[in-house]
């Protein structure tokens, strides 16, 4: 006889079939409100904003409130795992673990809306982890205010931690990221004829090829830092010089100053394009809500005290890694923690074929319910 499907393990499934970008999350925000009104509410409150959900698990005294948030978006990535529950929302995927993430958020949900503690528990669901930094966006618009966590906690998926494994550091995490947009103008015309046309695809590799430079003469080695350009669009078709190009890309730093001095650099070398390809670069550099995600030092020695006691969990001491994460703005305003939970997947973060292993879903419930229980008595 085969046995059931855990029950979050399933959600995860649904979760994963229907990946949506950022601020776009409708039927992913309809999934889990469905979820969440049929749960017991004799303790919950609960607030919609946008596709954002926040829930308040109220407690006995109330005298202070822990946060648990987890991010709801995909990313536009074409899926290839081939599994049978692979997304149906073309060119969308769950590729960044967020499925993962929300079935978990939903278990310790449904575990704390039948065990009240003495305090309040706040449970967010937030939009556009990826792109838009959703966290900021709402905390600015004063949804948090009234029930602003004193102590807010989120973890993400790591494929290269095995299931059990789970890590974390004092300090910083995360790097904080800064968006690149740069649209290259000059002028088109025939192949055969490159002296009386502009070719933007030219002036934009020069410019691919000169921010790495930053990298590597202007970034202390020692603290380190990334440029990324995602995207290359230009050109029509073979025969045509392209007059026009667009890039999109990140940088990564773990200081505000880092961030300053790349950010100077990158116009620096657009002004040397413009002039020395005679062509109007439009460069727009963006940090949104993208702070370095800093782990506060009382707040994590005890998460890390309480998964080294854990019979479950393997800690990992994990080193600071270069990937960004937008909660780094909300422990920017509160103390709290993040940390990375073992998926073991043999395909990275972002990929097409990323495929967390599905146990780590049942693990984390358990091992959180249990952390969460200690944080609200
Ligand atoms: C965990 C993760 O993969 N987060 C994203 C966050 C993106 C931040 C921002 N939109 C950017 O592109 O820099 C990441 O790419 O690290």
């Amino acid at each position: 006889m085969m046995s059931e499907l855990n029950p979050f393990i399933k959600i995860r499934r649904d979760l994963h079939q229907i990946p949506e970008i950022g601020l776009l999350e409708f039927k992913t925000h309809a999934y889990l409100m469905d979820y969440i009104t049929a749960l017991p509410q004799e303790y919950l409150e609960i607030i919609e904003w946008e596709t954002a959900i926040i829930v308040r698990v109220r407690g006995k005294v109330g005298a202070k409130t822990i946060g648990w948030r987890t991010d709801i978006d995909g990313l536009p990535v074409s899926e290839e795992t081939g599994l049978p529950f692979k997304s149906i929302h073309p060119n969308q995927m769950h590729a960044c673990g967020h499925d993962v993430h929300m079935s978990i958020a939903l278990g310790l949900l449904t575990y704390f809306s039948e065990h009240q503690g003495q305090n309040h528990l706040v449970f967010l669901f937030q939009p556009a982890e990826e792109n838009a930094s959703g966290g900021k966006l709402l905390y600015d618009a004063g949804v948090l205010d009234a029930w602003m966590p004193d102590e807010f906690y989120a973890l993400h998926v790591q494929p290269n931690l095995k299931v059990g494994q789970i890590g974390t550091k004092v300090g910083t995490l995360f790097a904080g990221t800064c968006t690149i947009q740069a649209k290259f103008s000059g002028k088109s015309g025939h192949a055969a004829y490159p002296h009386e046309a502009n070719d933007m695809i030219v002036a934009a590799s020069q410019f691919v090829n000169q921010i790495q430079t930053i990298i590597s003469r202007n970034v202390d080695p020692i603290e380190g830092a990334v440029i990324t350009l995602g995207t290359f669009h230009a050109g029509t078709t073979g025969n045509i010089i392209s007059g026009e190009a667009s890039l999109t890309g990140t940088i990564r730093t773990l200081t505000p100053e880092m961030s300053r001095l790349m950010q100077e650099r990158v116009r620096q070398v657009a002004h040397g394009i413009e002039q020395s390809y005679q062509c109007q670069v439009e460069l727009i550099l963006e940090q949104g809500g993208y702070y370095p995600v800093v782990n506060t030092e009382k707040e994590t020695t005890a998460l890390i005290d309480f998964m080294k006691d854990h019979s479950k969990v393997d800690f990992i001491s994990s080193p600071t890694a270069m990937t960004g994460e937008d909660f780094g703005y909300l422990l920017d305003k509160t103390p709290g923690a993040m940390f990375w939970l073992g998926v073991d997947s043999p395909y990275g973060l972002h990929h097409s074929m990323m495929s967390p292993k599905e146990e780590a879903i049942p693990l984390a419930i358990e091992v959180l319910e249990a952390f969460l229980t200690m944080k609200i008595n």
